[in-house]
């Protein structure tokens, strides 16, 4: 399975931590394309764009998007760019879960939480988290998935 990881970069690295624990469950799954999201040594500035530009990162992300199986946002920091990615995914109907954490005091955006129709078919799904509950989260998603892709 190619799953797709959406966390925020420039929208700010304060849940850089939970991404790392998000990417290795998920890497339990297949294959994590977007694993540089959670790389601690990736700040807020982005990747090197100096190397890349903005450009081919955006290139690059939009072709990983289209060949991903899944895709995983977590959508608690607010960031354009997940926001961005999440919108793109619906157009290309891809399954996608947004993990969401209350306990950050953020009201999640009515796009995101409003994508999700409610119906377990929905290919949006939206689910609220505690930190320690993550791994079971994901869990619980993966186990349905294969029976439904
Ligand atoms: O350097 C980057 N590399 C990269 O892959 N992205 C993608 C993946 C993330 O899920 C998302 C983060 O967007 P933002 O930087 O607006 O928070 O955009 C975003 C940036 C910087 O905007």
């Amino acid at each position: 399975m190619r799953m797709y990881f959406c966390g925020s970069i420039r929208g700010g690295r304060q849940d850089v931590a939970i991404y790392q624990r998000i990417v290795r469950k998920l890497q339990e799954f297949g294959l994590v394309l977007t694993e540089h999201v959670s790389h601690a040594d990736v700040s807020e500035r982005g990747e090197d764009v100096e190397l890349q530009g903005d450009l081919a990162i955006h290139d690059r992300d939009m072709q990983w998007l289209h060949t991903a199986d899944v895709v995983v946002a977590e959508v608690t920091q607010p960031s354009l760019g997940v926001g961005y990615e999440v919108g793109r995914a619906v157009d290309m109907q891809k399954k996608i879960l947004c993990l969401f954490r209350p306990s950050s005091g953020q009201v999640l955006s009515a796009m995101i939480r409003g994508a999700d129709d409610g119906s377990p078919n929905s290919f949006v799904q939206v689910r609220d988290y505690a930190e320690d509950e993550v791994e079971t989260v994901l869990d619980t998603y993966f186990s349905t998935f294969s029976s439904t892709v």
